[in-house]
């Protein structure tokens, strides 16, 4: 099971390398002289069906798309109807960037949950009398809006429950797609890293079976992009840019765990996932495999991200929506509620942008339909082989972002450290992690509030838990399809659609993430900042205070009560002062 299974054969245009990889550069020579498309003119007039539009990257895909190739046709949104709202009412609330951010005690004063379980009081938003809050923050469509005001006309949301047989499509809308949509992208999964095993190859997996099947009826179809995860074969060294052998087959896995119930299947995930960390990536290799078995004539392309993370230009530099991957780490290290954390300083941080993979999927995209490869082509998604830069640094450029603009409502000053030592880890745990927060429950014990920030910190410690595995080692992806492409556009295209990680400023790029994190998943406001930074200094003074108390409590209980602590305290200082003496002596003589 350890060779690549896929063997290229690239219509003609292109001859097998020696390695039995196929790549972009023995393609090109096969259209010189012809007359391509640009990317806006490929996608002139057609149109497109997106899985996962309402994600973080499924939304920057569908504003790149309708900004950047105004000329689209339509656009098919694959959506469910979710928390009570209809596919119609969500799909317009993403265009007006109405977004449900924060979730709030019955009390409406306190924020209960967040992905990395960080809520703290005052970290809130906005504050409303019980329920949800749903706050407006800038808008991620308004450049879109700027270029063509109807640009909403052009979205056409399709019910769809990806989770059920069919992907619950109507019959109508099954035939309408059919007959119309020419490139397919693929964003749809969860990326949930603790999902069950049944529900995580449900919608990896089934699902994308199951779009497969749709494409295959669509009449005019150019392109299938399938959003895969550079962490699919993660438990591998060094990745190519080939579909590995999957670590079961996916159709036996699948009958198997059919009639299995919940907590058998839940006994033997640990056994099935093997040296895979968790369900999200298993399933998401086993996903690959489906695309390449099921490929039949559909020309595919398969896109690899690593870590994606806000946006480096498109539409604002640092735009991002969610807490998952480093966002959280950043915020609760920016909240001075994470102090310590297991990473490995010099591995790298294969941190890509969300508007550079976005770029790289339109064109490949635009690519596949107009090469036709027969099988699928791979693309690793990554920035470490060509600009690394690693964890130790992240940390640093985080840290230094944080204290030039603070976060509102900050627990403790940012200063957060990551260690590889497990041992040092759960010393700092216990002083910097637990040890302030029992103060602080018995603080809002004494003051009659609920404690809660025990509570938060387990959170904390679970979610970071699950990204130590990323964060504690580094792997090497060959990147060269990334490479190639990018040779392929034209000059105006590899400005518009750009994926050069080359050109990515690091410090400049995690300054603007954070700042990010502050405007766009808080929603704080950045005239607020001279109050955040007068806030920490208050945190400051607190500490000096609390250090002071310390070291006058402890010298009353432990040196002043006590002959022999007394003893060892003179010990220390005639030494101190006869070091001193010797050494100021020895000075004198040498001059
Ligand atoms: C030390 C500081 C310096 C920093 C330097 C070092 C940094 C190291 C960082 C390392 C990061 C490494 C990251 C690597 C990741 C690579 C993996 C490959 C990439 C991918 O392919 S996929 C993307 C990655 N996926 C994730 O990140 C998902 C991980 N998250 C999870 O698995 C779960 O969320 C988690 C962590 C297990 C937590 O689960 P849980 O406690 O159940 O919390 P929920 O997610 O269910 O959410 C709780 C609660 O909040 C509500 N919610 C959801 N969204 C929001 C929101 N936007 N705002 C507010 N509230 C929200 C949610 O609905 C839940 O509410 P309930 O009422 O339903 O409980
Ligand atoms: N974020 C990252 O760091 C990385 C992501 N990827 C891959 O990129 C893709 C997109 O990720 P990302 O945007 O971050 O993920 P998100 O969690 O932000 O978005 C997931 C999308 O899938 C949709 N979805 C989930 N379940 C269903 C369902 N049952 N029926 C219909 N739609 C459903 C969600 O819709 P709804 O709004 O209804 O929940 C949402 O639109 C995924 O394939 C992921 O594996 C790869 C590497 C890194």
């Amino acid at each position: 099971m350890d060779e690549p299974s896929v063997e290229r054969d690239l219509d003609g245009l292109g001859e097998q390398a020696t390695d039995g990889h196929t790549r972009l550069t023995d393609i090109s020579g096969g259209t010189e002289g012809r007359s391509m498309a640009s990317i806006p003119e490929y996608y002139a007039g057609k149109n497109v069906l997106i899985t996962g539009a309402t994600g973080f990257m499924g939304k920057v895909l569908v504003e790149k798309l309708l900004r950047a190739c105004p000329e689209v046709r339509a656009l098919y949104l694959l959506v469910r109807p979710k928390a009570g709202q209809s596919m119609e009412q969500r799909v317009s609330d993403m265009m007006t960037c109405k977004q449900l951010l924060l979730y709030f005690d019955a009390d409406g004063l306190k924020l209960d949950t967040s992905p990395v379980g960080m809520g703290v009081q005052g970290f809130s938003v906005c504050r409303v009398s019980g329920g949800e809050a749903c706050v407006r923050h800038e808008l991620l469509f308004d450049r879109v809006r700027e270029v063509n005001p109807d640009f909403h006309l052009k979205i056409i949301p399709i019910s769809s429950e990806l989770t059920q047989p069919g992907l619950a499509i109507s019959p109508e809308d099954v035939e309408r797609l059919s007959a119309c949509i020419n490139v397919v992208f693929h964003c749809a999964a969860t990326i949930r890293f603790d999902e069950p095993l049944k529900h995580a190859l449900q919608l990896n997996v089934i699902a994308t079976q199951q779009l497969l099947s749709l494409a295959k009826q669509m009449q005019h179809l150019e392109a299938f992009v399938h959003i895969s995860t550079a962490y699919a074969n993660c438990n591998r060294k060094h990745i190519d840019e080939v579909i590995y052998p999957p670590p079961v087959e996916p159709k036996k896995l699948i009958d198997s765990l059919e009639w299995m119930d919940d907590s058998i299947v839940r006994d033997i995930t640990p056994r099935l996932i093997g040296d895979r960390p968790n369900t999200y990536t298993y399933t998401k290799a086993l996903a690959e495999c489906v695309v390449q078995q099921e490929q039949d004539k559909l020309n595919i392309a398969i896109i690899r991200p690593s870590i994606v993370g806000a946006s480096w230009q498109e539409p604002v530099p640092g735009w991002i929506d969610n807490f998952n991957g480093p966002s959280g780490v950043f915020i609760a290290a920016g909240k001075g509620i994470l102090r310590t954390m297991r990473a490995n300083n010099d591995a790298v941080a294969d941190l890509v942008p969300v508007d550079m993979v976005i770029n790289l999927t339109l064109a490949a995209g635009w690519y596949t339909a107009v090469h036709r490869p027969k099988s699928a082509l791979v693309y690793n998604c990554t920035t470490g082989g060509i600009n690394p830069f690693h964890w130790g640094q992240i940390e640093h450029h985080v840290m230094l972002s944080f204290k030039r603009n603070p976060l509102e409502q900050a627990f403790r000053r940012p200063n957060a450290n990551i260690t590889s030592n497990y041992l040092m880890n759960q010393y700092w745990i216990l002083v910097s992690h637990k040890f302030p927060a029992l103060i602080y429950d018995f603080v809002l014990r004494l003051s009659g509030q609920k404690p809660q920030m025990m509570r938060i910190f387990n959170r904390l410690h679970k979610a970071i838990g699950l990204l130590e595995y990323f964060s504690s080692q580094d792997w090497e992806w060959n990147s060269e399809n990334m490479s190639m492409l990018m040779s392929q556009l034209t000059p105006e295209d590899r400005r518009t659609f750009n994926f050069d990680v080359r050109q990515l400023n690091w410090p400049e790029y995690i300054e603007n993430y954070c700042i990010g994190t502050k405007k766009y998943v808080l929603n704080e406001d950045m005239s607020d900042i001279p109050a955040a930074r007068q806030h920490l200094r208050k945190l400051r003074n607190i500490r000096y205070t609390f250090n002071t108390l310390l070291v006058v409590f402890i010298w009353r209980v432990f040196i002043a009560r006590s002959q022999m602590a007394r003893n060892i305290w003179y010990f220390v200082v005639s030494l101190c002062f006869k070091f001193l003496s010797y050494f100021r002596a020895s000075s004198t003589i040498t001059k």
